[in-house]
């Protein structure tokens, strides 16, 4: 992986009225991770999407330079198609050719295999959360900005998840991740930064 980096200078954002951060600097590069905590409402999201361009923020600045992957709390799961589907149709929005078999083991991996071929609307919550997990491990994008990739799954996901982090940090990408939930994974224990 090439030398990637997210730098965020003195972020500012704000929703009508409602100030809802100032000042917000961070430099992530090759192998670093930073949670991002904070009450419901504090702006989690709001700081994820300025950092993946998707909001202006008021103030500040974001420098990427890195390819990326943003994934939004409601996961982006389409009801019609299958498990499988879900997983190739993501990876093709992003460009990612990913061979037929490095697919079979990823959602095995995850513990789809048994499920690929049901539509998503017959797929638990966690088990669509999991196509999310299958596509993190097939897209080579050195950032992860996710929005709560921990909702819905079990303890047996989210020990995936960190096992998939801890991979990705070890190969030198980086992640911005809002979350609620502990993501401590020994080593890979993220820095955090609280709104
Ligand atoms: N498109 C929008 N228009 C107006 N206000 C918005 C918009 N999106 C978010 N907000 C407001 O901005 C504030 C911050 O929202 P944001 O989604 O960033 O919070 P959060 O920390 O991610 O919350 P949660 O923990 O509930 O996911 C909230 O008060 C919300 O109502």
């Amino acid at each position: 992986m090439s030398a990637a980096s997210l730098e965020v200078r003195s972020l500012a954002a704000s929703r009508g009225p409602v100030n809802l951060f100032s000042g917000i600097s961070f430099r992530l590069s090759g192998g670093e991770a930073l949670c991002v905590r904070g009450a419901n409402g504090s702006g989690k999201t709001t700081l994820l999407r300025c950092a993946a361009g998707l909001t202006r923020p008021d103030a500040g600045e974001v420098q990427r330079d890195a390819d990326f992957i943003y994934a939004g709390h409601l996961a982006g799961i389409k009801d019609d198609l299958t498990a499988e589907e879900n997983l190739r149709f993501a990876l093709r929005l992003r460009a990612v050719d990913a061979p037929v078999p490095a697919i079979a083991e990823a959602l095995r991996a995850v513990g789809l295999e048994s499920r690929r071929a049901l539509p998503a609307r017959r797929l638990s919550a966690g088990q669509r959360r999991r196509i999310g997990l299958a596509r993190l491990a097939l897209d080579p994008a050195p950032l992860w900005i996710l929005d709560e990739p921990l909702t819905a799954l079990d303890g047996d996901g989210e020990q995936l998840f960190a096992q998939g982090l801890a991979r990705h940090l070890g190969r030198g990408g980086l992640a911005l991740i809002a979350t609620h939930h502990d993501l401590g994974s020994g080593t890979t224990k993220p820095q955090e930064l609280r709104l």
